[in-house]
């Protein structure tokens, strides 16, 4: 039978005899018994079909076609669960289909590939890769070649791939060259490489639209072409908060079929101007301290995180500080709400209503967002002064694998706001027992020293006579800044400075952050602790200490779907029970 975008027929899979049915939107393929009753369907919906190829074709580890005239191949998503709770791992599925002529050969690759085009959300045709060879474990040349091109190939993406040579290439790439033609930009390396992307994509999309990044009260516009992470990193935090998994094929997948999801960003300001955007982890005391530690240690890897975590909580640092916020709306959502932003998420969903009023569709929103003048930062704000372990702004939940549900576990990846986490000086053993509840289920916002709130935007603030210029500034430690950056943010220390003793040997060449009398010198040896300490944007540290930092809401898009429920989609290993499915 065969309409417009319809076709049924009998298949042979093996030596099993099937009904395989295309109703447009989906392809199912049932089992028949000897007597013609159906046994088990397997449904996969076109949306999630990677490519149609006439013979018997495999693709991994290596392409190899044997180009039988009455055979075709479907690669399709398959999905199987990872033991966790949350999130899928997701695979190319291969299933290769015998009919009984050529002809009729040629009417399924015909309109499976037609049903592809009608019924699959927007694929990109060209991609933009980056490359960083030096992320993570150094694997993301040989992940990228082996695993995703060839996926890339099958489903026709083509790719201009940039194996970058130094630190910030490709945001400059991203500022300086024509983007046209190209749907999305990829990144293959972690969290920093995201961030290039994260800044040159944002930058250049304000350039193009005219608006100054630099000014708090402006909307940005969002940036039409998606990013695609392949994770190749030491952290990997957005992948696995906007995932679910650390997978390079899963999200090669999401690439492929077009997926979407929007991501809000947090742009921070110091007095002159925008310092940097991000979106899991603006981190103020502990996480500012850890990361400074950890680009001493770079060496290890992405041990130096565990080496550096633990550093940083035996020394036992407090800071003084002055943090105000302007509260979200309560009646929206709340961080202690006990629920989970996952694919499809309604609050996120009612949120794209709210901050792109005039559009009906989000993805054609660009237009009638340009040049207004923000009221997000309107309402009554909120000062509290104290002395912090960590003051922390996370845009999503930035759950990652060494903390499974994040920072929040109910922050959301698109809402328009972020979670402010205050953590009260308290004695050490309460502070092990709130970073040992990021590792659980135990909800770490359930201590009496912690606080957690729903803001728009936050300002941190030293307090009276200790203003920031009296401290020094951390400008030998951003690990990913060039020379013109550097020159900008080092300053001349005007305080008496703390050097770590240890490190004053003969014959040895003072470094950088050595002559500034950084604090950070001083993890355990020197008795007196920092009076300040360095935030963390994402793994980079800031050359400012006051800063303010505002929520864009879905300021850009991601090559995703948000964090698939286990429990409510079926995996591949139900097959065998031989009930309806979608794979
Ligand atoms: N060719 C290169 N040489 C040196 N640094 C690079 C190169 N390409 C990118 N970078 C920088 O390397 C930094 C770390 O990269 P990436 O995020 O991929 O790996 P990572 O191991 O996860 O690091 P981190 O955990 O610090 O983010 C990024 O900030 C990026 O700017
Ligand atoms: C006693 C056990 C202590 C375990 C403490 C676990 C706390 C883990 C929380 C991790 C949050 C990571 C948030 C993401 C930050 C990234 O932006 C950044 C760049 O990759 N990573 C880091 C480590 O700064
Ligand atoms: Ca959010």
């Amino acid at each position: 039978m065969e309409t417009d975008l319809q076709l049924e027929s009998t298949v042979w899979v093996g030596s099993k005899i099937y009904r395989a049915v295309l109703t447009g939107w989906q392809f199912n393929w049932t089992e028949l018994d000897k007597k013609n009753r159906d046994k088990k369907t397997i449904s996969v919906p076109v949306a999630e079909v990677v490519g149609v190829e006439e013979g018997r074709v495999e693709i991994l580890p290596q392409k190899l076609i044997d180009d039988t005239d009455k055979v075709f191949t479907v690669f399709y998503v398959k999905r199987s669960s990872t033991g966790s709770s949350y999130g899928l791992l997701w695979t190319l599925g291969r299933t290769q289909f015998s009919v009984p002529s050529r002809v009729l050969r040629d009417q399924w690759t015909k309109h499976l590939r037609a049903a592809l085009k009608t019924h699959s959300p927007v694929r990109p045709n060209r991609l933009l890769v980056f490359i960083n060879p030096y992320g993570g474990k150094k694997k993301g040349r040989k992940i990228y070649h082996s695993l995703v091109a060839p996926l890339f190939e099958l489903a026709g993406i083509s790719c201009h791939v940039i194996v970058t040579e130094r630190a910030n290439q490709a945001r400059d790439h991203l500022l300086k060259k024509d983007l046209t033609g190209f749907d999305g930009v990829v990144c293959v390396g972690g969290d920093g490489m995201f961030s290039e992307i994260l800044h040159g994509l944002i930058g250049q999309t304000q350039q193009e639209a005219g608006l100054c990044e630099n000014d708090l009260t402006v909307t940005l516009q969002p940036c039409p072409r998606h990013i695609g992470i392949i994770p190749a990193g030491s952290t990997d935090c957005v992948c696995y908060a906007t995932v679910g998994v650390i997978d390079p094929v899963t999200s090669a997948l999401h690439i492929i079929i077009g997926d979407s999801q929007p991501l809000d960003v947090c742009s921070v300001h110091q007095a002159s101007g925008l310092v940097r955007y991000s979106v899991s982890l603006l981190g103020y005391g502990f996480y500012g301290d850890v990361l400074a530690e950890s680009e001493k240690h770079r060496w290890m890897g992405p041990l130096r995180y565990d080496y550096s975590g633990t550093m940083m909580y035996l020394s036992n640092r407090s800071y003084a500080g002055i943090v105000q916020y302007l509260p979200a709306d309560p009646l929206l959502s709340s961080p202690r709400d006990r629920t989970r932003c996952l694919s499809g998420c309604s609050v996120c969903s009612r949120s794209t209503e709210r901050l792109f009023p005039h559009s009906s569709d989000a993805g054609s929103l660009y237009s009638s967002h340009y040049n207004q003048f923000s009221s997000d930062l309107e309402g009554e704000w909120v000062t509290v002064e104290g002395r912090f372990r960590c003051v922390s702004l996370t845009c999503m939940s930035s759950s990652c694998p060494k903390s499974p549900l994040g920072l929040s576990p109910s922050a959301h990846l698109a809402d328009g706001t972020g979670d402010l986490i205050l953590v009260w000086d308290t004695h050490p053993l309460g502070f092990l027992k709130f970073l040992y509840r990021h590792t659980s289920t135990e909800d770490q916002f359930d201590l009496p020293f912690v606080e957690v709130h729903r803001v728009k935007a936050v300002r941190f603030s030293l307090p009276p006579g200790k203003e920031e210029e009296e401290y020094e500034e951390i400008g030998g430690l951003s690990g990913g800044m060039d020379e013109e950056e550097r020159g900008y943010i080092e300053t001349v220390s005007r305080s008496g400075s703390q050097q770590h003793l240890a490190d004053r040997g003969p014959g040895r060449e003072m470094t950088n952050l050595q002559k500034t009398g950084n604090p950070f010198l001083c993890g355990l040896c020197c008795s007196k602790a920092p009076a300040v300490s360095v935030w963390n944007c994402d793994g980079e540290i800031l050359p400012s200490i006051e800063i303010l930092s505002r929520v864009h809401g879905q300021l850009v898009r991601l090559y995703a779907r948000g964090i698939e429920d286990g429990a409510a989609v079926h995996c591949s290993e139900d097959i065998e029970r031989g009930c309806t499915l979608q794979i």
